[in-house]
């Protein structure tokens, strides 16, 4: 038979720790189980190889602007006032009221894929981006080969299209 216990309970007494070694400020919270199944989930969709990792970035998603999907975007949720393709996840607009990113990737026509990276300015219709390469390219940094572009952003529903498409894109073409 087991002995009640009687009297008020005492706490487990502290694990003891070398006076030499400092509290360490992560071992003062407890893990919730919500915190550790987010770890959990987050281990299992980490890749765990090189391959693994490139066979990832290999299948993010591309925007390829053409008529059609500028016919898309301009039906669609994505533009916005200052005139940038918004859609996807990838880089924020950090500056204009629409919060929606920039693709993360683009294709322009027959173009080489580029990623989209860091924002280089802003005009007035439009913003520009760093896009690199994703394949192939070489080291020089002008031509088709580029490995490096600026990527200029300006939506079809945008001021500077108010009477059609701008100059600048035949220029461009
Ligand atoms: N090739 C480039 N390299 C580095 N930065 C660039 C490049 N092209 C544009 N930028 C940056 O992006 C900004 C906006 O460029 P953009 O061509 O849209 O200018 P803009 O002609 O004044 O604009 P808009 O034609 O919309 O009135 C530039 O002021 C510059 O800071």
């Amino acid at each position: 038979m087991p002995e009640l216990r009687s009297g008020p309970r005492r706490r487990r007494a502290p694990v003891s720790r070398r006076s030499s070694e400092p509290p360490s400020p992560a071992g003062r919270y407890v893990k919730t189980r919500a915190a550790v199944a987010r770890e959990v989930a987050a281990a299992a969709e980490r890749p765990r190889t090189r391959l693994a990792a490139k066979q990832l970035e290999e299948e993010k998603p591309v925007i390829v602007i053409s008529d059609h999907t500028k016919k898309e975007i301009e039906g669609g949720a994505m533009g916005d006032e200052s005139g940038g393709l918004s859609a996807n996840k990838g880089v924020a607009q950090e500056d204009d009221a629409n919060p929606a990113p920039f693709p993360e990737r683009v294709q322009v026509g027959g173009s080489p894929v580029y990623k989209v990276e860091r924002k280089l300015g802003k005009g007035g219709f439009g913003q520009v981006f760093v896009g690199r390469r994703v394949t192939g390219g070489n080291d020089r940094t002008a031509g088709p080969g580029a490995t490096e572009v600026a990527l200029k952003f300006e939506h079809r529903n945008s001021k500077g299209c108010n009477y059609g498409p701008p100059y600048e894109w035949q220029v461009y073409k």
